[in-house]
């Protein structure tokens, strides 16, 4: 990507096109892993989804969405497949659990879903 087309984006924000290609990848990501956890690596709820996660030995793919070129793009594509606008957004077997909070609400069934999932060995 130009210079320019790089920092236009960051005025203006993902155009159509990147979103569309976001929401592709992250609908592949999302059928194709067990656990997905769209996260931002300075966010403390993103912190404690992943403290949770790791305590249980989950293996779960990460993104961290501060830390990638079309971290934005993702972020407006997940806006329109769970009209929820911040991280972590996580999904769980291609379920929709939501953000942090509810991982939280969820946490003495967590072991049985990620299990469900493939996600723990
Ligand atoms: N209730 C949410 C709170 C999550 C939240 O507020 N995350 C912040 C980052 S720490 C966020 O996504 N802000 C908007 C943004 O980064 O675009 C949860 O438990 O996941």
């Amino acid at each position: 990507m130009s210079m320019f087309k790089r920092l236009s984006g960051f005025f203006t924000g993902p155009s159509p096109e990147e979103i569309s290609a976001a929401k592709t990848k992250a609908e592949a990501l999302i059928k194709e892993n067990g656990v997905v956890v769209f996260s931002k690596s300075y966010c403390p709820y993103c912190a404690s989804t992943k403290r949770s996660l790791n305590k249980l030995g989950a293996n779960y793919v990460l993104l961290e969405l501060n830390e990638i070129d079309d971290g934005r793009a993702l972020q407006s594509a997940l806006q329109e497949l769970t009209y929820q606008t911040t991280v972590p957004n996580i999904f769980i077997q291609q379920k929709h659990i939501g953000g942090n909070s509810e991982l939280q609400d969820i946490k003495d069934e967590l072991p049985q879903l990620l299990r469900g999932a493939g996600a723990l060995s």
